[in-house]
């Protein structure tokens, strides 16, 4: 038999996911997997459950909660050199990476899904020394998804991150950044937001980044440029329409590398998959089919 490593958040989205844990222990049972579970306990524990499953030599991490539990899981497999397959049991708020990929909501869904053992590689973005599957961002409203506190999650889903976002839109403004390529400045000016997507869905967005493509070896930057408070509400509106790259102040290119840093004196915390994830200067770049993911 194949052994699986289940590294599960039992404080994700509605807390389910401690419920059906026999039922999840079932499904990969029939599908040929001993499978042993590890509860995450906060925040870097996936990590490091991800990289002694990798040292022990599992031939499969399930990573079940939401995109922050996919995202430090894959921080503990991404710089270690035989990695084993991922799967995922989305169990979060917004699932923006399966959602991405079509795996649905239902755990017995997302256990066929692995169980049938259809596989794809795709991108993995490495920036400075941590990595993101789904999304990079800087400026105003990207700390919103890490200030959500979880109970408001649990209690009300995604309604919290806009509250939260309705909260917070009085304390948008500017800030100063330059995006360059290996070979030239792109940018370099006030900007409201600059986010830097491997998946489509974002931000439970599904059409924020509409050619971003997991497996293509590119990531999609899409740069909201200075604009006062009611232009960036029409434009969050827009976007929920897909229709916002219509909008002049709107940067989108696709890129394998960017630098990004911020010549202004403000500091500028970067958001990665919805967790914090250092500040400016960085460099980014995409890292092509580097995981192997169950997909349907
Ligand atoms: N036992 C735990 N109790 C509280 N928080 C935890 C626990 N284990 C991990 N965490 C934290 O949970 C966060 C990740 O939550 P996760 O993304 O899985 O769910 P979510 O926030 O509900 O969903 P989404 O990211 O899809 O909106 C991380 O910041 C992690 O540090």
């Amino acid at each position: 038999m194949k052994r699986a490593r289940l590294i599960y958040n039992p404080s994700s989205g509605r807390e389910i996911v401690r419920r059906r844990l026999p039922d999840i222990l079932d499904y990969m049972e029939s599908a040929g997997y001993e499978t042993s579970c590890h509860a995450t306990k906060g925040e870097g524990d996936a990590t490091e459950a991800a990289a002694r499953a990798v040292a022990r030599g599992y031939d499969l991490i399930i990573a079940a909660g939401g995109d922050g539990t996919i995202y430090e899981v894959v921080n503990g497999m991404a710089e270690l050199k035989s990695r084993p397959s991922l799967g995922i049991i989305p169990c979060g708020t917004s699932n923006d990476l399966a959602r991405a990929v079509g795996i649905p909501k239902s755990i017995s869904r997302a256990c066929e899904i692995i169980s049938k053992g259809k596989k794809k590689k795709i991108d993995l973005g490495r920036i400075n020394n941590r990595y993101f599957i789904n999304i990079a961002g800087g400026g105003s409203l990207t700390n919103l998804t890490y200030e959500v506190p979880s109970k408001l999650k649990t209690m009300i889903g995604q309604l919290a991150y806009y509250v939260k976002g309705l909260e917070k839109l009085p304390s948008l403004h500017p800030i100063r950044v330059r995006l360059e390529s290996r070979k030239e400045v792109l940018l370099d000016e006030e900007i409201m937001i600059f986010l830097i997507a491997n998946s489509h869905s974002v931000g439970g967005f599904d059409k924020l980044a509409p050619d971003a493509d997991l497996s293509d070896g590119k990531l999609d930057v899409i740069v909201v440029k200075k604009m006062n408070i009611a232009e960036f509400i029409r434009l969050a509106t827009s976007a929920v329409r897909g229709e916002h790259l219509k909008d002049p102040n709107i940067l989108y290119f696709q890129a394998d590398y960017i630098k990004a840093t911020s010549p202004g004196t403000e500091t500028v915390q970067l958001n990665l998959d919805g967790e914090l994830g250092g500040q400016l200067p960085c460099v980014v770049e995409a890292l092509p089919g580097h995981i192997e993911l169950f997909v349907p």
